[in-house]
Protein backbone atom coordinates (compact mmCIF):
# COMPACT_ATOMS: atom_id res chain seq x y z
CA UNK A 1 0.00 0.00 0.00
CA UNK A 2 1.35 3.42 -0.72
CA UNK A 3 2.09 5.27 2.10
CA UNK A 4 -0.27 7.99 3.28
CA UNK A 5 1.33 11.97 2.96
CA UNK A 6 2.38 12.86 6.26
CA UNK A 7 0.24 15.89 5.93
CA UNK A 8 0.62 16.72 9.97
CA UNK A 9 2.86 19.90 10.43
CA UNK A 10 6.06 18.68 12.78
CA UNK A 11 5.67 19.87 16.21
CA UNK A 12 8.27 22.46 16.93
CA UNK A 13 10.10 22.71 19.95
CA UNK A 14 9.99 26.35 21.53
CA UNK A 15 14.03 26.30 22.16
CA UNK A 16 15.17 24.96 19.14
CA UNK A 17 12.34 25.97 16.35
CA UNK A 18 13.01 22.51 14.97
CA UNK A 19 11.11 19.78 14.21
CA UNK A 20 11.54 17.46 17.61
CA UNK A 21 12.19 14.72 15.32
CA UNK A 22 14.38 15.27 11.93
CA UNK A 23 12.19 13.50 8.88
CA UNK A 24 13.67 10.20 8.61
CA UNK A 25 15.35 10.05 11.77
CA UNK A 26 15.96 6.31 12.93
CA UNK A 27 18.63 7.17 15.66
CA UNK A 28 17.15 10.35 17.32
CA UNK A 29 18.74 11.55 21.25
CA UNK A 30 18.12 11.66 23.81
CA UNK A 31 16.43 8.26 24.96
CA UNK A 32 14.96 6.79 27.99
CA UNK A 33 17.02 3.60 28.85
CA UNK A 34 14.78 0.71 30.31
CA UNK A 35 16.98 -0.87 32.39
CA UNK A 36 15.64 -4.40 32.06
CA UNK A 37 15.80 -4.19 28.36
CA UNK A 38 19.52 -3.09 28.05
CA UNK A 39 21.72 -6.13 27.16
CA UNK A 40 25.15 -6.70 28.80
CA UNK A 41 27.25 -7.21 26.00
CA UNK A 42 30.46 -8.61 27.59
CA UNK A 43 32.72 -7.81 24.75
CA UNK A 44 32.39 -4.24 25.42
CA UNK A 45 35.48 -3.28 26.66
CA UNK A 46 36.50 -0.46 29.89
CA UNK A 47 36.17 3.14 28.84
CA UNK A 48 39.58 4.46 28.99
CA UNK A 49 39.83 8.19 29.41
CA UNK A 50 43.10 10.16 29.56
CA UNK A 51 42.71 14.28 29.97
CA UNK A 52 45.00 16.85 29.99
CA UNK A 53 44.35 19.97 31.67
CA UNK A 54 46.45 22.25 30.00
CA UNK A 55 44.43 21.82 26.95
CA UNK A 56 41.07 23.24 28.63
CA UNK A 57 41.20 26.94 27.06
CA UNK A 58 37.64 29.15 27.83
CA UNK A 59 34.03 28.61 29.24
CA UNK A 60 31.64 30.44 26.93
CA UNK A 61 27.41 30.63 26.86
CA UNK A 62 26.43 29.93 23.37
CA UNK A 63 22.74 30.96 24.08
CA UNK A 64 21.62 27.03 24.15
CA UNK A 65 24.16 25.61 27.51
CA UNK A 66 27.90 26.73 28.48
CA UNK A 67 30.17 25.05 27.32
CA UNK A 68 34.15 24.54 28.33
CA UNK A 69 36.04 24.37 24.90
CA UNK A 70 39.48 22.34 24.36
CA UNK A 71 42.27 22.49 22.36
CA UNK A 72 41.52 19.35 19.97
CA UNK A 73 44.12 19.95 18.21
CA UNK A 74 46.17 17.00 18.93
CA UNK A 75 45.67 13.42 20.77
CA UNK A 76 46.22 15.05 24.12
CA UNK A 77 42.80 14.76 25.70
CA UNK A 78 41.15 11.31 24.88
CA UNK A 79 39.05 8.47 25.06
CA UNK A 80 39.42 4.83 23.86
CA UNK A 81 37.53 1.54 24.32
CA UNK A 82 34.05 1.01 25.75
CA UNK A 83 32.30 0.26 22.54
CA UNK A 84 34.25 2.64 20.14
CA UNK A 85 36.80 1.09 17.63
CA UNK A 86 39.03 4.64 17.19
CA UNK A 87 40.59 7.38 19.43
CA UNK A 88 38.23 10.20 20.50
CA UNK A 89 39.55 13.60 20.63
CA UNK A 90 37.70 15.73 23.80
CA UNK A 91 36.22 19.01 22.38
CA UNK A 92 33.95 20.42 24.85
CA UNK A 93 31.89 19.50 27.63
CA UNK A 94 28.16 20.82 28.76
CA UNK A 95 25.09 20.65 30.30
CA UNK A 96 21.58 20.23 30.63
CA UNK A 97 19.03 21.13 33.55
CA UNK A 98 15.82 22.12 34.85
CA UNK A 99 13.78 24.86 36.48
CA UNK A 100 12.70 22.25 39.13
CA UNK A 101 14.98 19.39 40.40
CA UNK A 102 12.33 17.59 39.48
CA UNK A 103 13.84 17.33 35.68
CA UNK A 104 16.46 18.59 33.36
CA UNK A 105 18.50 15.86 31.83
CA UNK A 106 18.04 14.97 28.70
CA UNK A 107 18.24 10.66 28.76
CA UNK A 108 16.01 9.40 31.53
CA UNK A 109 16.44 5.74 33.32
CA UNK A 110 13.51 3.90 33.47
CA UNK A 111 11.69 6.64 33.18
CA UNK A 112 13.06 9.01 35.84
CA UNK A 113 14.79 12.28 34.82
CA UNK A 114 17.63 13.60 37.05
CA UNK A 115 17.96 17.63 37.37
CA UNK A 116 20.54 18.10 34.93
CA UNK A 117 23.15 15.84 32.40
CA UNK A 118 26.77 16.95 31.70
CA UNK A 119 27.73 15.87 28.15
CA UNK A 120 31.49 15.25 27.33
CA UNK A 121 31.92 15.46 23.55
CA UNK A 122 34.49 13.97 21.68
CA UNK A 123 34.96 13.29 18.09
CA UNK A 124 37.08 10.94 15.76
CA UNK A 125 40.40 12.19 14.72
CA UNK A 126 41.66 8.93 13.53
CA UNK A 127 38.83 8.75 10.57
CA UNK A 128 38.14 12.35 9.92
CA UNK A 129 40.14 15.57 9.74
CA UNK A 130 38.15 17.96 11.85
CA UNK A 131 35.20 17.88 14.26
CA UNK A 132 32.96 19.70 11.89
CA UNK A 133 33.70 17.23 9.28
CA UNK A 134 33.09 14.06 11.87
CA UNK A 135 29.67 15.86 12.96
CA UNK A 136 28.47 14.61 9.85
CA UNK A 137 29.44 11.06 10.29
CA UNK A 138 27.86 7.89 11.51
CA UNK A 139 31.23 7.08 13.73
CA UNK A 140 31.84 11.12 13.64
CA UNK A 141 31.14 11.54 17.91
CA UNK A 142 31.66 9.87 21.28
CA UNK A 143 29.47 11.39 23.91
CA UNK A 144 30.05 10.53 27.44
CA UNK A 145 26.77 11.36 29.57
CA UNK A 146 26.83 11.75 33.33
CA UNK A 147 23.93 12.32 35.32
CA UNK A 148 24.00 14.76 38.14
CA UNK A 149 21.70 14.16 41.14
CA UNK A 150 21.40 16.49 43.94
CA UNK A 151 22.97 15.74 47.15
CA UNK A 152 26.47 16.69 48.72
CA UNK A 153 28.85 20.12 47.35
CA UNK A 154 31.31 18.66 44.29
CA UNK A 155 34.45 20.76 45.03
CA UNK A 156 35.71 19.49 41.08
CA UNK A 157 32.55 21.30 40.13
CA UNK A 158 32.68 24.34 42.22
CA UNK A 159 35.58 26.01 40.46
CA UNK A 160 33.24 26.03 37.17
CA UNK A 161 30.07 27.35 38.98
CA UNK A 162 32.38 29.90 40.31
CA UNK A 163 33.08 31.48 36.64
CA UNK A 164 29.73 31.09 35.85
CA UNK A 165 28.65 34.63 36.45
CA UNK A 166 31.44 36.05 33.92
CA UNK A 167 29.74 34.07 31.20
CA UNK A 168 25.91 34.86 32.41
CA UNK A 169 24.52 36.63 28.42
CA UNK A 170 24.72 34.57 25.75
CA UNK A 171 28.16 34.59 23.64
CA UNK A 172 30.29 35.88 26.22
CA UNK A 173 33.60 33.99 26.91
CA UNK A 174 36.11 34.03 29.56
CA UNK A 175 38.78 31.98 29.51
CA UNK A 176 39.51 29.05 31.63
CA UNK A 177 42.30 26.59 32.09
CA UNK A 178 44.13 23.82 34.16
CA UNK A 179 40.55 21.96 34.56
CA UNK A 180 40.68 18.18 34.33
CA UNK A 181 37.03 17.34 33.58
CA UNK A 182 37.45 13.26 34.85
CA UNK A 183 37.07 14.69 37.88
CA UNK A 184 33.19 14.76 36.82
CA UNK A 185 33.28 11.36 35.65
CA UNK A 186 32.30 8.70 38.39
CA UNK A 187 34.85 6.10 38.95
CA UNK A 188 32.27 3.59 38.75
CA UNK A 189 33.15 1.72 34.95
CA UNK A 190 29.56 0.81 34.43
CA UNK A 191 27.54 2.21 31.53
CA UNK A 192 24.97 2.04 29.20
CA UNK A 193 25.49 2.56 25.16
CA UNK A 194 23.23 2.83 21.84
CA UNK A 195 23.77 4.41 18.35
CA UNK A 196 22.22 7.94 18.35
CA UNK A 197 22.41 11.93 17.52
CA UNK A 198 22.99 15.09 18.73
CA UNK A 199 20.10 16.97 20.92
CA UNK A 200 20.55 20.23 19.68
CA UNK A 201 21.08 21.59 15.62
CA UNK A 202 22.16 20.12 13.26
CA UNK A 203 20.86 16.66 15.08
CA UNK A 204 23.15 14.50 13.05
CA UNK A 205 22.79 10.63 13.64
CA UNK A 206 26.72 11.10 14.82
CA UNK A 207 26.70 10.04 18.46
CA UNK A 208 27.84 6.83 19.99
CA UNK A 209 26.51 7.30 23.31
CA UNK A 210 28.28 6.39 26.45
CA UNK A 211 25.64 6.89 29.25
CA UNK A 212 27.47 6.29 32.66
CA UNK A 213 25.29 4.14 35.00
CA UNK A 214 26.14 6.52 38.51
CA UNK A 215 24.97 9.57 38.44
CA UNK A 216 27.56 12.45 40.47
CA UNK A 217 25.93 14.72 43.73
CA UNK A 218 26.19 18.35 43.24
CA UNK A 219 24.32 20.38 45.49
CA UNK A 220 21.09 23.06 45.65
CA UNK A 221 23.66 26.04 45.16
CA UNK A 222 24.99 24.60 42.36
CA UNK A 223 22.40 23.75 40.27
CA UNK A 224 20.69 26.98 41.28
CA UNK A 225 23.62 28.72 39.77
CA UNK A 226 23.41 27.08 36.62
CA UNK A 227 19.78 28.21 36.45
CA UNK A 228 20.89 31.57 37.08
CA UNK A 229 22.61 32.07 33.33
CA UNK A 230 20.42 33.68 30.43
CA UNK A 231 19.84 32.36 26.65
CA UNK A 232 19.83 35.91 26.33
CA UNK A 233 22.30 38.75 25.23
CA UNK A 234 23.38 41.67 27.09
CA UNK A 235 20.78 44.16 26.36
CA UNK A 236 17.88 41.68 25.37
CA UNK A 237 15.10 41.44 28.09
CA UNK A 238 16.18 38.27 30.30
CA UNK A 239 15.38 35.25 29.75
CA UNK A 240 16.80 32.31 32.51
CA UNK A 241 18.80 29.36 30.84
CA UNK A 242 16.78 26.69 32.35
CA UNK A 243 15.00 23.16 30.71
CA UNK A 244 17.74 23.44 27.95
CA UNK A 245 16.89 19.97 27.01
CA UNK A 246 15.00 17.79 24.24
CA UNK A 247 12.51 16.26 24.49
CA UNK A 248 12.67 12.04 24.43
CA UNK A 249 12.70 10.86 21.21
CA UNK A 250 11.75 6.98 19.90
CA UNK A 251 14.01 4.37 20.69
CA UNK A 252 13.10 2.42 16.92
CA UNK A 253 14.99 -0.33 15.97
CA UNK A 254 17.72 0.03 18.29
CA UNK A 255 19.36 -2.44 21.52
CA UNK A 256 21.08 0.34 24.42
CA UNK A 257 23.47 -2.23 25.53
CA UNK A 258 25.06 -2.38 29.29
CA UNK A 259 29.02 -3.47 30.24
CA UNK A 260 27.27 -4.36 33.44
CA UNK A 261 25.81 -7.30 34.34
C1 LIG B 1 23.91 24.51 13.93
C2 LIG B 1 25.27 24.93 13.50
C3 LIG B 1 26.29 23.79 13.60
C4 LIG B 1 27.64 24.28 13.24
N1 LIG B 1 28.70 23.29 13.52
C5 LIG B 1 28.96 23.14 14.94
C6 LIG B 1 28.22 21.91 15.41
O1 LIG B 1 27.91 21.02 14.65
N2 LIG B 1 27.91 21.90 16.71
C7 LIG B 1 27.19 20.78 17.27
C8 LIG B 1 27.59 20.82 18.70
C9 LIG B 1 26.88 19.84 19.56
C10 LIG B 1 25.49 19.83 19.67
C11 LIG B 1 24.86 18.95 20.57
C12 LIG B 1 25.65 18.10 21.33
S1 LIG B 1 24.89 17.00 22.48
N3 LIG B 1 23.85 17.78 23.38
O2 LIG B 1 24.17 16.01 21.69
O3 LIG B 1 25.96 16.46 23.31
C13 LIG B 1 27.03 18.09 21.20
C14 LIG B 1 27.65 18.98 20.31
ZN1 LIG C 1 24.30 17.97 25.30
Amino acid sequence: ACSRKNTRKAALHPLWQSPLTIPGGTRQSPINIQWRDSVYDPFLKPLKISYDPTTCLHIWNNGYSFLVEFDDSADRSTIVGGPLENKYRLKQFHFHWGAINDWGSEHTVDSKFYPAELHLVHWNAVEYPSFEEAVMEGNGLAVIGVFLKLGARHEGLQTLVDALPAVRHKDTVIEFDDFDPSCLIPSCPDYWTYAGSLTTPPLTESVTWIIKKKPIEVDEDQLEAFRTLLFTSDGEEERRMVDNFRPLQPLMNRTVRSSFR
